[in-house]
């Protein structure tokens, strides 16, 4: 007897997202993390630039808890907003603490014009919309950020001890982070059971969005994008 595994929706947005993806872990940015060859002033914006998105980033784990449907997924959104702010934000401070960057220049920080749309955009989407579409926002955030951290141990695993930037490809390769991006995966899965096409291109919508902000996210760091005015 054979059995027929039926794809998931989540093959169908990891595999639609693949050219986005590529784009990004191949962009110099994430490569030079991976070699550690990143000028440091390029980091350090970086460091800046993510940590004020972070703060907005959990916020929308913050309204999940508000829209879950059960306890037990109100559990895992709070967990994993307190992962964030906790866990993942103590990289940010860790490097901050290593360049000389005070805790309270972290959080004036600035948003940049695609930082600002960049969360912008999903916090529209959190506040106006389904808990499935505030999902598909959280979504390629987290799977993508997972993907890299094991892309680049795997490309560059073997030079981590000289690499001044291993914390943070061992944060995003860790079981921690996993444990996040791989729980996201399963509740896409879950909340997208059943649903009709035109939802389902909606949420994909989203996906990709978010999946095109995740690239220019990276180009805005390499080019150390600024106010023009
Ligand atoms: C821009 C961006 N996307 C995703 C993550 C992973 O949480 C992050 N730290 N920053």
């Amino acid at each position: 007897m054979t059995t027929i595994k039926t794809k998931k929706f989540t093959d169908r947005l990891f595999e639609n997202a693949q050219p986005i993806w590529e784009k990004s872990h191949m962009h110099p940015f994430v490569q030079e993390i991976g070699k550690g060859t990143l000028s440091e002033d390029k980091f350090i914006y970086y460091m800046k630039q993510d940590y004020v998105y972070l703060v907005d980033y959990s916020k929308l784990f913050a309204v999940g808890v508000q829209k879950s449907l059960d306890l037990k997924m109100m559990q895992n959104f709070s967990k994993t907003l307190n992962d964030t702010i906790h866990f993942e934000m103590d990289l940010h401070r860790s490097f901050a603490a290593e360049f000389g960057i005070s805790h309270e220049e972290l959080e004036a920080t600035e948003p940049t014009p695609t930082n600002l749309a960049y969360t912008r955009y999903m916090l529209n989407v959190a506040q106006n919309g389904s808990l499935v579409e505030l999902v598909s926002c959280l979504l390629p955030c987290a799977w993508d950020y997972w993907e890299i951290g094991k892309l680049l141990r795997a490309q560059y695993g073997d030079q981590m001890a000289s690499n001044k930037y291993a914390k943070w490809i061992e944060t995003y390769d860790s079981e921690e982070f996993a444990a996040g991006a791989k729980w996201l995966i399963e509740l896409m899965d879950q909340l997208t059971e059943g649903k009709p096409e035109r939802e389902l291109a909606q949420i994909e919508k989203h996906f990709q969005m978010t999946s095109k902000y995740e690239y220019l996210f990276w180009e805005m760091n390499y080019s150390k994008e600024e106010w023009p005015i």
